[in-house]
């Protein structure tokens, strides 16, 4: 069975990008690229990543109106990637639009509560309910739009998947036991996020930081 771990590789720089992948590449199950290395390399980037054989998670956040996101996705297609992302915010239409324009070998997965936010960064943005409940709201939206599944951190993915069995759940903000937090704020371990039900484990820092990121990749592979 191929790993749940998808690297997060988040450089502009493609040919990081491609020592990277190329260091970690039996260790992980895909490759997910952002809008760092999009925004730097686009569809030839991309083209270049996917030579290495594994799938490519392409995590653009995609959040407009239904038009517009149904338009870029199509866009999209030439680089048939496994999974992409849209965020549950832009509502049941978009999420909808983003489904239908999406080929039949791609997940669209909703993007809930990012993991950098906690309960006081969700008030400051008008949300006054707990990240639990608004993950609860807007996986209940992405389901009821036909998504495949949802993005959530590991504090929520366990009661996410009681309420929706066959979702498929990516857990990001993952940590090993006492590894740096940065800039999230619900983080889980490797282990806890599986354990709770996440179907794929996004880590970028904890390996792609390290020292010899093959190694940091293999360790926390062996906590699975
Ligand atoms: O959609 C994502 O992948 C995502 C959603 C989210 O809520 N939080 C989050 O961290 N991510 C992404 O997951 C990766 C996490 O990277 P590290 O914090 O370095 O492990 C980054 O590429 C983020 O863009």
């Amino acid at each position: 069975m191929s790993s749940p771990i998808y690297i997060a590789i988040d450089t502009p720089h493609l040919d990081k990008a491609l020592a990277i992948a190329g260091q970690v590449r039996r260790h992980v199950g895909g490759l997910k690229l952002g809008l760092e290395f999009f925004c730097a390399n686009g569809h030839h980037g991309v083209h270049e990543m996917g030579k290495l054989g594994l799938p490519i998670f392409l995590d653009l956040k995609l959040h407009d109106i239904p038009n517009t996101v149904a338009k870029a996705v199509q866009a999209l297609h030439v680089l048939e990637p496994a999974v992409i992302t849209v965020h549950a915010a832009g509502g049941l239409a978009m999420l909808e639009n983003a489904k239908a324009a999406a080929g039949l070998r791609t997940k669209v997965v909703a993007v809930t509560v990012l993991t950098s936010l906690d309960d006081n960064d969700l008030s400051d943005i008008g949300v006054s309910t707990k990240a639990q409940d608004q993950v609860a709201r807007l996986a209940n939206l992405a389901r009821s739009a036909g998504c495949d599944g949802i993005v959530c951190s590991g504090e929520e993915v366990a009661a996410a998947k009681r309420a929706w069995h066959d979702g498929y759940f990516v857990v990001p903000g993952v940590r090993p036991a006492g590894g740096t937090l940065g800039d999230q704020k619900r983080a889980v371990t490797p282990r806890e996020a599986l354990d709770r039900g996440a179907s794929m484990l996004v880590i970028g820092r904890p390996i792609t930081q390290a020292v010899d990121p093959d190694l940091a990749a293999r360790e926390i592979e062996a906590t699975l």
